[in-house]
Parts: C-alpha cells; sequence; structure tokens
C-alpha cells in the first residue's frame, strides 16, 4: 500500500545573484529578476540573506523582492537590533535567524539559541507577534533545537552545510554520522512540534537524499543552483533540482517491504 507523503517544498536563494552584481557594481545581474524566474521554473519560495556588511544582497533588494513576489519570502538575517527593525519594515513571510560573523565566507555552524537567551528569545516574540514566521537555522544539536522551540520558533532549519563537505572531501564516515544526527534531529524537532527545514550547500544529489527524510518540509538552496545555472540556465537548474527532490520524496511512498 502507498502512504500519503507530505509535500516538500523548494526555496530558492539569490544571494549570489548579487554576490556577481556586487563584483562590478551597478544593478547587474538583478536578484529580482532571478527570483521571479526561479518562481516561473517552480520555485515555491525565495530567500536572501541580508548581511550586516551588506556583501550581496542590498536593503532595496529586499525591499523589491517583498513587493514583486507573490511566493512567501524567507528573509535570512542575524538576530541582531538593526535587523528586527527592518524585517518588522518590510514585514516578509518568514525570518530565518542565522549567526554571521563578518569573516566568514559563508554561514558557519547554527545560531546558539541557548546562549542567545532572554534578548534572543525577545527577538522571535516579536518578529511573531508581528505576524512573521520565525525559524532559527541550527546545527543537528537536541539541546538547542528544545530550546528553540522552547522560544516559540514556529521552524528551525538544520545546517546540511558540514555533511556536505564531508562528502565532498570523501570522508564517508564522518558524512554518515553527521546524516544520522540530522536525521534524528529532524524526527526530534518535529517531534516538538516544531517545522523542520533543511539546507546550506546542497547539490542535486544531497537535495535528493534530505528530500527523502519525511520530516523535512522545505529545502533552501542557492549557491549551487546560482552556478549551476551557468551551464545549464536557471530554469534547467530549478527543473533539474525538482525532479531529483520529487524522486527523492517518491521513497517515501515506496510500498514498504514486508
Ligand atoms: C544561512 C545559510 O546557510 C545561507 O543561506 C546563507 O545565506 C549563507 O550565506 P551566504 O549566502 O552569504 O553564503
Ligand atoms: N539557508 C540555506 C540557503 O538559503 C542556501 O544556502 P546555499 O545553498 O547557498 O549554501
Amino acid at each position: 500500500m502507498t502512504r500519503i507523503v507530505p509535500p516538500i517544498r523548494l526555496g530558492v536563494n539569490v544571494d549570489h545573484v548579487a554576490t556577481i552584481r556586487n563584483a562590478r557594481g551597478g544593478d547587474l545581474p538583478d536578484p529580482v529578476r532571478a527570483a521571479e524566474l526561479a518562481c516561473a521554473a517552480g520555485a515555491d519560495g525565495i530567500t536572501a540573506h541580508l548581511r550586516e556588511d551588506r556583501r550581496h544582497i542590498r536593503d532595496s533588494d529586499m525591499r523589491r523582492l517583498r513587493d514583486r513576489l507573490s511566493v512567501p519570502l524567507n528573509f535570512e538575517m542575524a538576530a541582531t537590533d538593526e535587523m528586527v527593525a527592518i524585517a518588522l519594515e518590510y514585514r516578509p513571510h518568514a525570518t530565518c535567524l542565522v549567526p554571521e560573523r563578518r569573516e566568514e565566507r559563508t554561514t558557519e555552524g547554527g545560531l546558539d539559541v541557548i546562549g542567545g537567551g532572554v534578548d534572543l528569545a525577545h527577538k522571535v516574540e516579536k518578529l511573531a507577534h508581528a505576524g512573521i514566521r520565525v525559524s532559527l537555522f541550527v546545527a543537528p544539536d537536541e539541546d538547542q533545537i528544545a530550546r528553540a522551540a522552547d522560544i516559540g520558533a514556529a521552524v528551525i532549519e538544520l545546517h546540511t552545510g558540514a555533511w556536505c563537505e564531508f562528502l565532498a572531501a570523501g570522508e564517508t564516515g564522518s558524512a554518515e554520522a553527521e546524516l544520522a544526527r540530522l536525521l534524528e534531529a529532524a524526527a526530534h524537532g518535529s517531534a516538538l512540534g516544531l517545522e523542520i527545514h533543511a539546507g546550506h550547500g546542497l547539490d542535486f544529489a544531497t537535495a535528493e537524499i534530505i528530500a527523502a527524510v519525511e520530516p523535512v518540509r522545505e529545502l533552501n538552496i542557492g549557491h549551487f543552483l546560482i552556478g549551476e545555472a551557468i551551464f545549464v540556465g536557471l530554469e534547467g537548474a530549478i527543473r533539474q533540482m525538482r525532479t531529483g527532490m520529487a524522486r527523492g520524496r517518491a521513497r517515501l511512498g515506496a510500498p514498504q517491504a514486508a
């Protein structure tokens, strides 16, 4: 007998369209145009990260994304007063609070939800009170996830970056151990009533694997898709990603062996 499997969404992160634009200054290529194309190609939502140093996405990009998209906008941001104020002004569908360091090349590790204490809890409350769905970008760590649920986050996004890096380095044992942690974390978060998302460093192969994890309801993917778009176009890259995710998800609905 086949099982009914909840669908999985694809959020396309357009940060690195802005990275290319900013390499030369000016306005091209436009991440908002990329976002619109991504939606036409089957993205369920758009993610963009307004970094404190504004190295790629600009404030005006975020505003234009909010104004022009008809799909949910996931506003990634550091848990700072400045970013909370911007989110409260722009009112995106969702915010994803992430750890941020100026020296990092990309997001390293998950948010320290426990260490964020009362201050982080207040920020989550403020955003949620404004009707913004709050997600916390976390490593697969049970205590951090429990605290995310305690402070009222609706969603956690599991950081898949370490797993992807182990795989890319051929460190199979470490990759398997990290994948096991991701699976446990997804089950744990879901049991606590959190919606589970995952992302960072995913490509066609890893997205297909994670799409087969039942509690995971959304993948956010950027860098790989924007890179792949150079070769096959953004539409082609997104369509291929969707096909792989659907194939992964379909494994869940396949008849179970007796
Ligand atoms: C939080 C996360 O994993 C990424 O979505 C984030 O946006 C990465 O930052 P960069 O896009 O600047 O690499
Ligand atoms: N939150 C993860 C995300 O939006 C995309 O990360 P990446 O695919 O650019 O590494």
